[in-house]
């Protein structure tokens, strides 16, 4: 099974946890576009009445295409299930996101979200965080400055282009990627990085995650981190 295929795995697996009546956070990247063609065939098939909330336009246009109700955030009061994708995930269930750029909105959902599920293939599993460069969203006002005090720091920062162009966020801000290798302490780096002005989001999410859905060559693997249970959701 190739890559997409694995991702495929676990958003038709991922759906299966979505009931009538929930309020559902959508992610964002590949992963996530495959749960949410899924999604958008049981809405369909079984006319569900479900709402969502989108981590970003890309996934927003997707849903409403495919004929799901999408909301803006704060026209619910709050979210059940979240379900988004992620680049890294440590054995202490804790990730890297925001390789799609849309980590800000996505910790934004994750935080007012009653259970979070994450949905990746095999190759995102590490022991230890920071081989995936960590994104920062900074404001663009300044943020030469703030690349500097990041390569002073010895973080290895690097301004996130397309074509020659800053790749802006939805909601119009750049992005920094730090090549770091490995993370020894990542609340510490954490606190470090949101205290920093002109820093609007880093892409460590620590703490966040319930259940993780793994799509290997060999299946399916689940995993709670806190003595959650899939039996909950189902
Ligand atoms: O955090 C994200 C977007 O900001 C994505 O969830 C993450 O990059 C994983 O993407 P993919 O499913 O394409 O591998």
């Amino acid at each position: 099974m190739d890559q997409n295929e694995l991702k495929q795995m676990v958003g038709n697996e991922a759906v299966k946890y979505i009931k009538n009546g929930m309020i559902v956070g959508l992610g964002s990247g590949s992963t996530i576009r495959y749960m949410v063609d899924a999604l958008g065939k049981r809405v369909h098939d079984e006319n569900m009445d479900i709402v969502c909330v989108s981590t970003s336009k890309f996934t927003e246009n997707q849903a409403r295409n495919l004929g799901i109700t999408v909301k803006a955030i704060d026209e619910v009061d709050q979210i059940d299930l979240t379900i988004d994708g992620a680049d890294e995930i440590s054995d202490d269930f804790n990730g890297i996101k925001g390789g799609g750029a849309a980590h800000l909105w996505e910790k934004i959902v994750a935080i007012n979200s009653t259970t979070n599920m994450w949905i990746v293939d095999d190759s995102k599993m590490v022991h230890q965080l920071g081989k995936f460069p960590l994104p920062v969203e900074v404001i663009p006002f300044g943020s030469k400055h703030l690349f500097d005090k990041l390569q002073a720091k010895g973080y290895q920062p690097e301004f996130r282009m397309t074509d020659g162009n800053y790749v802006l966020t939805d909601s119009e801000n750049y992005i920094i990627d730090l090549h770091l290798d490995k993370i020894d302490d990542a609340h510490a780096l954490a606190d470090e990085l949101i205290s920093m002005v002109g820093v609007v989001e880093h892409g460590l999410f620590l703490d966040l995650v319930d259940y993780v859905i793994v799509g290997t060559p060999n299946g399916i693997e689940k995993s709670t981190r806190n003595g959650f249970d899939f039996e909950q959701l189902g």
